[in-house]
C-alpha cells in the first residue's frame, strides 16, 4: 500500500510533469549545430588563409589560383558571420523556450502543492525562484551546447595543426594541461559561490516583501529605519559572495590570459624555427600561429562553464517548487442526491509534533450552517483546512455525503466544496472576472447575483467601470475585497461552503445582511463558518466548538451558552465581545444528528 509521503511525492512529479512542457532537445541541438558549424568554419579559415598567403607570394599577386582562394577565405568570413547570427538567433529562442518551461513547472507545482508544504517558501524566495533564478536555468541548455560546440574549435585547430606541422602541435598539447587545471578549479569553485549568491538575494526579496506587507504596521510604530536595516542586512554579505564570484572568474579569466600567450609565443617560435629549416612555408607559418592561437582559446570557455554552472544551481533552485508535495485524488464522485453531509472521523492534524486538531465522530447534516467557534489558536483554521481537503489529516478520514474527500476526483472536490477567506486572492483581471473566476462557467447575471447576495454589488455598481473595473484600479477597502471573495464563493457554491473568516471585514448589520441573503439566493447546502461573533453562532443551526485542537462540544448555540466557558470564548475574542445571542436563537433545536 501507498504511503500518504510516497503517494504525494508521486503527485508531485506527476505534477511538475503536467505544466510547461519541455522544449525538448531541437532548441539545444540547433544551437549546438550552428556554433559547430560557425567553428567549422573558424577551423578551415587558418589554412585558407596560409594557402592564399602562399599562393599570393608564388604568382606574386596576378589572378588565378590565388584569387580563387581569396575569394574562398571571403565566403568563410561571411558564413561564419551569418553563422553567429543564427546561433544568436537559436540561443534567444532556447533561453525563452527553456525559461518558460522551467517557470511553469515550478509554478504549476506550486499551485498544487500541500498550503502547509508550500509555507516555507516565502513571498519573495518564490518570486527570485521564478524570475532570476528560472532565467538562468533557461540559459542552461544553449551555454552547455555553445560549451559543447566551444571545444570543437580547440580540438578541431588541434587537429589542423597536427595535419600542418606535428612539431608545432606537440609544443601547443604540452601547455594545455595547465589550462584544463584554471577551469576545472574555477567550475568546482564557482558551483558553491553562486548557491550561496543566488540564497542570499532570495532572502533580501522575502524580507522586503514582509515589510511591504507590513509597511502601515512598520510607518505606525515609526520603525521605518530599523526595518530598512533588517531588509538590507544580508546585503553586505550578497556583496561578499558577489566579490568572491569576479574574484574566482577574474582569477579564471588572468590565468588563462597569462598562458594563452605563452602558448601562442612558444608555438610562433617553434614555428619560426621551422620555417628557418625550410620545413614550413610562410602561409603555413601563418596557419600554425592561428591554430596555436585557436586551441589555446580553450580558456574562453570559462565564461560559459560559469553559465552552465549558474544555470545548474538555478534550476535545482527553481524546480524544487515543482517538487513540493502535492494531494492526490482519487476516482470517486458524490452520489447525485446528496445533500452535504459532513463527518470528522478519527481526525487528527500534527503539526510540528504537536496535536493541532482532533475531532472524532463531529457531523454536520445536510443542509446545515455549523459555525466553528473557540478562541484564537484553538484549531478552527485547521478544521476547515481539514473539512474541505485543503489539507489531508495525519489520522482519520472526512466524508462528505458518506463518500471519503481523498477519495474524490479533483473535479469534483473542487466543484462540490468551496471556500472563501479572509484575504481572498485576486483571481482575474476585472472585478466581474474576480468572481467568475472558479469551477463553474457563471454567466454575467450570475456573478450579479452573487455580488449583491455579498453586498458587494452596491459598491462595485460605484466603481469607473462598474463590473468591467480592472482590480488594480479599484480601490477597494478590506472589508469590500472580502465581499468579493465571498460572491465568488457563492457564485460558484456547491453542497459544501467553507466560510474561514471571510466577514471578519465587515460590519455586524452587513454581515446580517449577507447571512440572510446566503440562506436566500446561494445554492442551498451545507455551511461551515469559521466565527468569532455570538450573533454569527447564534444564527447557525450548531456550532462546533474547539479549545487547544480538541472538539469541546457540538450543540446549538442556545445550548452552550449556559457554560460559562464557552461564554468565555467570546468575552476573550476580538469582535462581539460580551454581546449576548439573540433570544431567539438560544432555543433552537439542532438538526437531527447534530449533537454529540
Ligand atoms: N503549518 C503549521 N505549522 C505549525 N503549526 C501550525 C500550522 N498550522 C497551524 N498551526 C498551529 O495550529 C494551531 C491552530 O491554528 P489555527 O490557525 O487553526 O487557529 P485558529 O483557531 O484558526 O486561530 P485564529 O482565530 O487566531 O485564526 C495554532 O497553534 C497554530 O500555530
Amino acid at each position: 500500500m501507498p504511503t500518504s509521503g510516497s503517494r504525494a511525492r508521486r503527485a508531485g512529479k506527476e505534477g511538475g510533469a503536467a505544466g510547461g512542457a519541455r522544449p525538448g532537445r531541437a532548441p539545444e541541438a540547433l544551437v549546438l549545430l550552428c556554433s559547430v558549424a560557425s567553428a567549422a568554419v573558424t577551423v578551415v579559415q587558418p589554412y585558407v588563409l596560409g594557402r592564399t598567403l602562399d599562393l599570393l607570394l608564388r604568382d606574386g599577386g596576378t589572378a588565378g589560383a590565388a584569387g580563387r582562394w581569396l575569394m574562398l577565405s571571403a565566403a568563410l568570413l561571411v558564413g561564419e558571420l551569418l553563422l553567429d547570427s543564427l546561433t544568436s538567433l537559436f540561443t534567444g529562442r532556447c533561453n525563452a523556450a527553456w525559461t518558460a518551461s522551467v517557470r511553469s513547472r515550478a509554478l504549476d507545482g506550486l499551485l498544487r502543492a500541500v498550503p502547509d508544504r508550500a509555507r516555507p517558501y516565502a513571498p519573495g524566495d518564490v518570486g527570485t525562484r521564478l524570475t532570476l533564478n528560472a532565467a538562468d536555468a533557461g540559459a542552461a541548455p544553449a551555454a552547455r551546447a555553445a560549451l559543447a560546440a566551444s571545444m570543437a574549435t580547440p580540438v578541431g585547430a588541434l587537429a589542423a595543426l597536427a595535419v600542418v606541422d606535428l612539431w608545432v602541435a606537440a609544443c601547443v598539447l604540452a601547455g594545455l594541461p595547465a589550462l584544463g587545471f584554471v577551469l576545472r578549479a574555477f567550475a568546482r569553485d564557482t558551483g558553491a559561490s553562486v548557491g550561496a549568491y543566488q540564497k542570499t538575494q532570495a532572502e533580501i526579496a522575502s524580507r522586503l516583501l514582509e515589510a511591504m506587507e507590513g509597511a502601515a504596521t512598520i510607518n505606525a510604530a515609526g520603525t521605518l529605519a530599523r526595518e530598512r536595516a533588517r531588509v538590507l542586512a544580508p546585503l553586505d554579505r550578497l556583496a561578499a559572495q558577489g566579490r568572491h564570484m569576479w574574484v574566482l572568474h577574474g582569477r579564471a579569466l588572468a590565468r588563462s590570459g597569462v598562458l594563452v600567450p605563452l602558448l601562442t609565443l612558444a608555438a610562433t617560435a617553434v614555428g619560426g624555427l621551422r620555417l628557418a629549416s625550410g620545413a614550413l612555408s610562410v602561409g603555413e607559418l601563418l596557419a600554425v600561429i592561428r591554430y596555436a592561437q585557436l586551441t589555446a582559446g580553450i580558456g574562453g570557455a570559462a565564461f560559459l562553464l560559469g553559465a552552465v554552472v549558474r544555470g545548474r544551481e538555478a534550476r535545482n533552485r527553481t524546480l524544487a517548487l515543482a517538487r513540493v508535495p502535492a494531494l492526490v485524488h482519487g476516482t470517486r464522485r458524490l452520489p447525485p442526491a446528496g445533500r452535504g453531509d459532513l463527518e470528522l472521523r478519527g481526525v487528527r492534524v500534527v503539526r510540528d509534533g504537536r496535536q493541532v486538531l482532533r475531532a472524532d465522530g463531529v457531523r454536520v447534516p445536510g443542509g446545515a450552517t455549523a459555525a466553528v467557534v473557540g478562541r484564537s489558536g484553538a484549531g478552527k483554521s485547521v478544521l476547515a483546512a481539514v473539512a474541505g481537503r485543503l489539507v489531508d489529516p495525519d489520522e482519520g478520514q472526512v466524508l462528505l455525503d458518506g463518500v471519503r474527500l481523498d477519495r474524490l476526483t479533483r473535479d469534483a472536490l473542487r466543484t462540490e466544496v468551496g471556500y472563501a477567506f479572509e484575504r481572498p486572492a485576486p483571481a482575474g483581471g476585472t472585478v466581474a472576472e474576480m468572481v467568475a473566476t472558479g469551477p463553474r462557467r457563471v454567466s454575467p447575471e450570475q456573478v450579479r447575483e452573487a455580488c449583491r447576495a455579498a453586498g458587494a454589488d452596491g459598491f462595485v455598481r460605484r466603481l469607473p467601470h462598474g463590473y468591467d473595473t480592472p482590480l488594480a484600479e479599484a480601490p477597494l477597502s478590506g472589508g469590500e475585497h472580502q465581499r468579493l471573495g465571498l460572491a465568488r464563493a457563492f457564485a460558484h457554491a456547491g453542497r459544501l461552503l467553507i466560510l474561514d473568516d471571510a466577514t471578519s471585514g465587515l460590519d455586524t448589520a452587513t454581515e446580517h445582511e449577507v447571512d440572510r441573503a446566503l440562506r436566500r439566493s446561494v445554492r442551498p447546502g451545507t455551511r461551515l463558518v469559521v466565527a468569532h461573533r455570538p450573533s454569527v453562532a447564534a444564527r447557525a443551526d450548531l456550532v462546533i466548538w474547539l479549545e487547544e485542537g480538541e472538539v469541546r462540544a457540538v450543540a446549538p448555540h442556545g445550548d452552550l451558552w449556559e457554560l460559562a466557558g464557552y461564554r468565555a470564548v467570546f468575552a476573550a475574542g476580538p469582535a462581539g465581545a460580551g454581546q449576548a445571542p439573540p433570544d431567539g436563537a438560544i432555543h433552537r433545536p439542532a438538526p437531527e444528528g447534530a449533537r454529540r
